[in-house]
C-alpha cells in the first residue's frame, strides 16, 4: 500500500556514524536521506550487522553522535542539548525492544506507569490511562503479576502498551515479534498496525519479510549504506 502523507515527520539529510576503529574510523551508517511522513509505517530490513539498530537509535535520540541532519517534527536535533533530546523523545517517542525490557520488580501496571511518571500528570489521571491500556490490550487480569510471570506474547503486549500509553506520536521497534512465537508475533503486528491507523507513525526493524510488507515501505542498509526504498 502506497502512502502519501502530508507533513514530513522525521528527517535525514547525509546522516552518518563512525567509530573510532584500529587507529581509523569503521562507518556505521553512510549519507543516509531519508523522510518518513507523519503516519506512515515503515521498515526497515537489511542483514545482520548492517547499521540497522544503529539508524533506529538515533532515529530514537538515544544516540546523538553522528554527522549530518536529523531533524524531528521540524527541529534539529544535532543543535539540542542533551536534556531537551531527552524530553523530546519522552513526549514524542514509544520505544519497544525485541527482549521487552520491562522492569522485573514492577508489576505490570507499574510498568504502564512508568512513562507517565515523567509527565506532570494527576494520579487520577495516570490511574485511568493504565486502566484503558490494560483493557484495551486485554490484560487487565494481569496487571498485578510480575514480567517473570507473564508469557513472551504478553510481556511483549505489556511493552507495546507501555510504549504507546503515554500517546506517542511514533513508535520504534526494534525486531518486536523476534523473541515470539509466529501467532503471537502476528498478534503484535496487528497491534501495530491497528496503532498506526489511529494515526501513531510506526518504524520497525526486523528480519522477517511478512512483517516487513506489514509496512507502507520498506528500506533496506548494506553494511550502512541505504541501498534500496520500495513500496512494501
Ligand atoms: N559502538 C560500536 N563500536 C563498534 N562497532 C559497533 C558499535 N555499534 C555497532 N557496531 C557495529 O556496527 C555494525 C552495525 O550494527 P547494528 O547493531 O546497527 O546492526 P543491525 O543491522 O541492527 O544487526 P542485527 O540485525 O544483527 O541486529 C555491526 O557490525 C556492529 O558490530
Amino acid at each position: 500500500m502506497s502512502f502519501v502523507s502530508p507533513r514530513t515527520l522525521l528527517r535525514l539529510r547525509g546522516l552518518e556514524k563512525s567509530v573510532p576503529h584500529q587507529g581509523g574510523r569503521l562507518w556505521l551508517l553512510r549519507q543516509i536521506d531519508l523522510d518518513v511522513g507523519e503516519g506512515e509505517f515503515l521498515s526497515i530490513v537489511g542483514p545482520s550487522g548492517s547499521g540497522k539498530t544503529t539508524l533506529l537509535n538515533i532515529l530514537g535520540l538515544f544516540d546523538s553522535e553522528f554527522r549530518g541532519e536529523y531533524e524531528f517534527a521540524g527541529r534539529p536535533v544535532g543543535a539540542m542539548k542533551s536534556a531537551q533530546r531527552q524530553k523530546l523523545a519522552r513526549d514524542f517517542i514509544g520505544y519497544v525492544f525485541q527482549q521487552y525490557h520491562l522492569l522485573e520488580d514492577l508489576t505490570v501496571a507499574e510498568n504502564l506507569e512508568v512513562p507517565l511518571s515523567y509527565r506532570e500528570l494527576p494520579r487520577s489521571e495516570r490511574k485511568a490511562r493504565v486502566a484503558d491500556m490494560l483493557d484495551r490490550f486485554g490484560i487487565v487480569g494481569k496487571k498485578g503479576l510480575y514480567p517473570s510471570q507473564l508469557s513472551g506474547g504478553q510481556q511483549q503486549l505489556v511493552a507495546v502498551a507501555r510504549a504507546v500509553i503515554g500517546r506517542p506520536a511514533v513508535i520504534l521497534a526494534d525486531e518486536p515479534t523476534g523473541a515470539l512465537h509466529s501467532s503471537q508475533g502476528e498478534m503484535i503486528m496487528d497491534l501495530f498496525a491497528e496503532l498506526n491507523a489511529e494515526g501513531i507513525t510506526v518504524i520497525q526493524v526486523t528480519h522477517n519479510e511478512v512483517n516487513a510488507r506489514r509496512g507502507h515501505r520498506s528500506i533496506e542498509l548494506f553494511d550502512g549504506w541505504m541501498e534500496a526504498v520500495g513500496a512494501a
